[in-house]
């Protein structure tokens, strides 16, 4: 089905995954909130309070799922106070578990991560996708970007059509940096403490703080590498996450 337009895609795997997730943390945590991106589209407010909260994405890369693209993940992340306190990227096909607690380091199925160490963006490759935005306007602007980037130039541009994934392959040390506007809370919440924990930065793509419900995101392995990338970017901004008339 779709949600906000044609290429905006839902399955019933990802409102099932959703529900099943919300009902078995309900269980244990009944006081716990939830950001679902599943319940947000069905009507739930996405309004991210100090309350502990679970801001859950049950598929990320459902445009992946569809067509078989073979990168795909659940991504859960757990805020307190509006700070993610631990997140959980599971890519299943990869079958890759990649899990953060903030303090405590980041981790991929057990095993320490740790970002690259280039700091030349010129030896670089960088993560990013086109974004679920079909209009013109917005298309120019991320294309622009994405040349400007490209002709740093850089070794290469990338993008596994999920968030969630692109950040594990910074904080894996794949890629130095990922950047994206157009993005929700539920896709960055985990894979940005899986990031800083990993050793890398995150800002917003203007070069201010990384905020969550800005749907703008620059995550890297460096200030260095996000700083030079927050130059090439055209930086607009879209209905945020917590605006009541955003979809
Ligand atoms: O709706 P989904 O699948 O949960 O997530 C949307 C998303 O896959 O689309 C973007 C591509 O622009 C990704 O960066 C982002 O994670
Ligand atoms: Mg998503
Ligand atoms: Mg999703």
């Amino acid at each position: 089905m779709t949600k906000s337009s044609s290429v905006d895609l839902v399955t019933q795997t990802d409102q099932k995954v959703e529900q099943l997730i919300i009902q078995s943390v309900k269980e244990k945590f009944p006081t716990h909130r939830f950001i679902g991106e599943e319940s947000v589209a069905a009507g739930e407010s996405c309004v991210l309070t100090d309350a502990p909260t679970w801001i859950i994405d049950p598929i990320d890369g459902t445009t992946n799922f569809v067509h078989a693209f073979p990168f795909v993940a659940v991504s859960i992340g757990f805020s307190v106070n509006k700070q993610v306190e631990f997140g959980v990227v599971f890519s299943c096909l990869e079958d890759k578990m990649f899990t953060a607690r903030r303090g405590k380091g980041a981790f991929c199925n057990g095993e320490p991560l740790q970002v690259s160490d280039q700091e030349d963006i010129k030896q670089s490759i960088i993560a990013t996708e086109f974004g679920s935005s079909r209009d013109p306007d917005a298309v120019d602007r991320i294309f622009s970007s994405l040349r400007n980037v490209l002709c740093i130039p850089v070794h290469g541009v990338r993008g596994a059509g999920t968030a969630a994934i692109n950040m594990c392959l910074v904080a894996s040390g794949c890629v130095e940096a990922y950047y994206e506007i157009g993005i929700h809370v539920w896709d960055i919440a985990a894979g940005s403490l899986i990031v800083s924990e990993a050793g890398g930065v995150l800002m917003d793509v203007d070069g201010g703080p990384l905020d969550l419900m800005s749907r703008r995101i620059v995550a890297a392995n460096s200030r260095t590498i996000a700083e030079r990338i927050v130059r090439e970017i055209d930086a607009f901004g879209p209905p945020r996450d917590d605006e009541p008339l955003r979809r």
